[in-house]
């Protein structure tokens, strides 16, 4: 279009714009854990995992643009899977985790950090040098250690040095984090993501935790399209656990925002990531899409509209 020509919708445009400033201002220099889901990652109807990602890049660095610090960890659960059905292994899971034999953790690692977490890395760099991928092995980043016997090297978030992210964060670079940990004897561990994206929000005293995922939001019936919750507390999340609501893969992240929300993060958020800019519509606009977690509704942990 030439300069100087009518631009189609002018009005709406702006108002985008205008309507997105109060929260650049109120996020500049926030750090935001995004937790992309594999699910969301290869979903139908995203147009296929590059335009998933391409739009996923867009936004991340739309928000690094205007001045938030987005930290990325990513899942891959269905990428691990295509691999295992490749090597003829038949994934087995219990409370939503993957039971990992040494062989399942030799293909989540090479999927994790080798094709998932490199795949992401250049969808952002098409912007400039910007993402830098990691994995929780990197500088200490994940301490792990053993969840349960029975389930192999299945790891819980010991601790977390956060001090890479925030070397990382400091340079005006994306983090881009696998979720394989170590432990103190160099043993690595297949961690769900969503847990470890919870950590990190944590440790880094982010201001947002945002789960990307394949569902509108969390659901008070699982069974129900409709019910979808815009807002909820802490205590709100325990029930749905303890009554079944939250069943499967949400379990980890609900448990997740939960934990989060009471240590510190301001507001955790599950969005559907097959949404094309389902982030950048949750963190610059009023209404926000989604279910929103904080410690009350309506209201951030400093007192202010949190939309
Ligand atoms: N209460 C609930 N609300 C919404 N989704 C739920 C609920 N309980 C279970 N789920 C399931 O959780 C799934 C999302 O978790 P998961 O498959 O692990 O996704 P991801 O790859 O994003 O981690 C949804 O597709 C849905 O089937
Ligand atoms: C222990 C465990 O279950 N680890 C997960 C790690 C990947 C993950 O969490 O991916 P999503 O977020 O896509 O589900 C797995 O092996 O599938």
């Amino acid at each position: 279009m030439p300069r100087g020509a009518a631009v189609p919708g002018a009005a709406e445009k702006a108002a985008v714009l205008v309507e997105a400033l109060p929260y650049i201002r109120r996020f500049w220099g926030a750090v935001v854990v995004v937790k992309y889901g594999g699910n969301a990652l290869g979903a139908e109807g995203t147009g296929g995992e590059a335009a998933a990602r391409a739009s996923f890049a867009e936004d991340v660095v739309l928000m690094r643009s205007v001045g938030m610090l987005p930290v990325v960890v990513h899942g891959g659960g269905p990428q691990i899977g295509e691999l295992m059905a490749r090597l003829g292994k038949e994934p087995e899971f219990r409370d939503g985790l993957r039971v990992t034999d040494a062989e399942t953790l030799e293909i989540a690692r090479m999927v994790l950090v080798g094709k998932v977490n490199r795949d992401l890395v250049s969808a952002i760099n098409v912007h400039g040098p910007l993402a830098v991928g990691l994995s929780g092995e990197d500088a200490n980043l994940i301490q792990a250690a053993a969840r349960d016997e029975s389930l192999g090297y299945v790891g819980d978030v010991a601790a977390v040095d956060p001090t890479i992210l925030q070397r990382l964060l400091a340079q005006g670079l994306i983090p881009v984090v696998a979720t394989i940990g170590a432990d103190p004897a160099g043993q690595a561990y297949n961690i769900n993501a969503d847990t470890v994206a919870g950590a990190l929000a944590e440790a880094l005293e982010a201001t947002k935790l945002v789960y990307l995922t394949d569902v509108a939001g969390l659901r008070a019936d699982p069974e129900d399209p409709g019910s979808v919750l815009a807002q909820c507390r802490p205590e709100d999340l325990d029930r749905l656990v303890a009554e079944g609501a939250a069943r499967g893969g949400m379990v980890p992240k609900v448990r997740a925002c939960a934990h989060a929300v009471r240590h510190g993060v301001r507001q955790a958020h599950i969005l559907d990531g097959r949404v094309p800019h389902a982030l950048l519509l949750e963190v610059f606009t009023d209404a926000g899409v989604g279910t929103m977690v904080t410690a009350e509704p309506g209201v951030g942990a400093s007192g202010e509209e949190t939309r």
